[in-house]
């Protein structure tokens, strides 16, 4: 197994995300982020845009997963959707790029294997990781090269909107874990300490957490929502 991902076996990867809606969006701010995930205990960051990775590299030396979420008029796809997005992000060259690998099509009609190829001939050494929302989507990925997978996106496609990892014990997760021999990242909900150790239980190489730690404002909403809900009891 490439050496990079051998480290996070059994890691905590706290992704730092804020878009342009959402408060504490700032590279600034989101490199303190990720230094507090450092100091935490994290073993890697996952972050969304040259500035914010730029800012985050000041801060702290752990490994990075990086994005670039953007819109494209003619796709669904908004992860690092094209090889415009990954040359951008190589010249703050994160460790490990994450690439939306679901079936739906893509900016301009390009087909994913296609990506994975111009990527892999441009920066050979590059660690990519498959977010994807099906298990069929994780072996094509596995089958063209990614070095590892997540299940980011399962929930978030027409495909498989309504579901959330944790559901059903993360059966989603385990199937995944059978489906492929590459590592399987857990990411997506995973909104509690227990939570990411059974993930890890259940065969994940490594969790992801992003909101439950780095969205005070989905926090918040958690918080207010149960007491609420004690209040009409
Ligand atoms: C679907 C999508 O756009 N996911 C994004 C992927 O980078 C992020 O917005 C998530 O915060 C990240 O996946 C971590 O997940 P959670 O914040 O649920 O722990």
């Amino acid at each position: 197994m490439n050496t990079l991902l051998n480290g996070l076996k059994g890691q905590l990867i706290v992704s730092c995300q804020a878009l342009e809606d959402e408060p504490l969006h700032s590279p600034f701010i989101m490199s303190r982020m990720a230094l507090a995930a450092e100091q935490g205990g994290a073993a890697g960051i996952r972050a969304n845009s040259v500035a914010d990775i730029a800012a985050i590299r000041q801060q702290v030396a752990l490994p990075v997963i990086g994005i670039i979420k953007r819109d494209y008029p003619d796709s669904e796809v908004f992860i690092t959707a094209t090889l415009k997005e990954v040359d951008e992000l190589m010249t703050v060259a994160p460790e490990i790029i994450a690439l939306d690998a679901t079936a739906r099509p893509r900016p301009g009609g390009q087909s994913l294997a296609t990506l994975v190829a111009q990527i892999r001939e441009r920066y050979p050494r590059l660690v990519l990781m498959a977010d994807v929302s099906t298990l069929d989507e994780a072996k094509t990925a596995e089958a063209l090269g990614f070095d590892c997978v997540g299940p980011t996106l399962y929930g978030y496609t027409g495909e498989t909107k309504g579901h959330k990892l944790p559901e059903q014990d993360c059966r989603f997760l385990g199937e995944l874990v059978d489906a492929v021999t590459i590592p399987v990242i857990a990411e997506g909900n995973v909104e509690t300490p227990e939570l990411a150790a059974r993930c890890l239980a259940l065969g994940a190489h490594a969790v992801v957490v992003g909101g439950a730690i780095t969205r005070p404002r989905q926090i918040t909403e958690r918080f207010a929502a149960a007491i609420n809900a004690h209040c009409r009891e």
